[in-house]
């Protein structure tokens, strides 16, 4: 945590909706006339794709289980680092990690490699985090006690997998069977190290499908935000105290049907994600403004 330099976490699974949920941010952090720093989790994978595939294989071999969801395929002292860093000093070291071919040929890469690690940008007013493991504690490194706000973006599963499938079979290339497959192996860490950081988070946004999403491996399509609802709850623990009377005066067809929990339509969610944000966001700043000129 750091007063000088906030730093704030959006985590959540594969196919979340964690980079979407980055855009409604950056647009916010663009209306209060702030410079973001954005530090993408993917960054800190340990393996690039073809590493990954080989060490997939050893690990079949053994008959061990291993993900990309698991700590020990991530760099996350190196990204512990960078947060202490950022926190400290307000600069650190990061990467991409070019999932599409389109972003890949304009760094003239492959795609599933990374860039060089590079400084983030100057000036920034506050760093943005999004990925896997932003609300991560482990044994050696804990990644949640460096975020100001930490946000959980956590759709029911059915709903993530459908977004994930579409996802990496439109953009990134994949046969929809290898994201099923994917998904399987993945299962343990996705308990294990995934979910529990949902109780660390202060907010988790939980979209809900109206509609029947009861066989997400035979759906392709992402129901339409009119047939989603969305569940903000916050956490007992949460830094943010929600204004629930001003959200559901302002939020058409919000209601809140348990003390900590709101529900929006899917159409008002990014009015929501504003009424509940901008105000942390400045009070994050005006706090920094405070401690610089003391
Ligand atoms: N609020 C939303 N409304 C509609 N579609 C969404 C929403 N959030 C995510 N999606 C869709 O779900 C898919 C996955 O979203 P996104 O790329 O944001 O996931 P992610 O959590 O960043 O995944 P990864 O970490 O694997 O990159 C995208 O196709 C995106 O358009
Ligand atoms: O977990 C993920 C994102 O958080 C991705 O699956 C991971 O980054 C690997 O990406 P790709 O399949 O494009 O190589």
């Amino acid at each position: 945590m750091s007063i000088l330099h906030p730093i704030i976490g959006i985590t959540g699974s594969s196919g979340a909706g964690t980079s979407t949920a980055v855009l409604a941010f950056m647009r916010m952090f663009a209306a209060l006339g702030l410079k973001g720093a954005l530090v993408e989790g993917d960054a800190f994978h340990a393996y690039d794709r073809e590493q990954l595939r080989r060490t997939l294989e050893r690990a079949r071999i053994r008959g061990e289980n291993f993900s990309l969801f698991s700590p020990a395929a991530n760099l996350l002292e190196r990204l512990e680092g960078l947060l202490r860093d950022y926190g400290a000093r307000g600069h650190g070291i990061s990467r991409h990690y070019l999932h599409r071919e389109d972003e890949a040929e304009a760094h003239g890469q492959s795609a599933g490699t990374f860039t060089a690690w590079e400084r983030l940008p100057p000036d920034t007013d506050l760093l943005l985090y999004e990925g896997l493991h932003g609300g991560y504690v482990g044994d050696e490194v804990n990644i949640a006690a460096h975020m100001d706000l930490l946000i959980g973006v956590t759709p029911v599963i059915n709903l993530e997998w459908i977004q994930k499938i579409r996802r990496d079979a439109g953009e990134r290339g994949y046969d929809p069977q290898d994201v099923t497959r994917t998904i399987l192996r993945r299962m343990p860490d996705y308990v294990n190290y995934i979910v529990p950081q949902f109780s660390r988070t202060d907010i988790n946004f939980q979209r809900v499908p109206l509609v029947d999403t009861s066989n997400p491996f035979a759906l392709r399509e992402i129901p339409r935000s009119e047939e989603i609802l969305v569940v903000i709850h916050f956490n007992e623990h949460s830094r943010v105290a929600p204004d629930f009377e001003l959200l559901q005066r302002e939020v058409p067809g919000a209601y809140s049907p348990h003390h900590r929990t709101l529900v929006v339509p899917g159409p008002q969610q990014e009015r929501a994600l504003e009424l509940i944000f901008k105000p942390v966001i400045e009070r994050l700043i005006a706090r920094r403004n405070a401690a610089r000129s003391a």
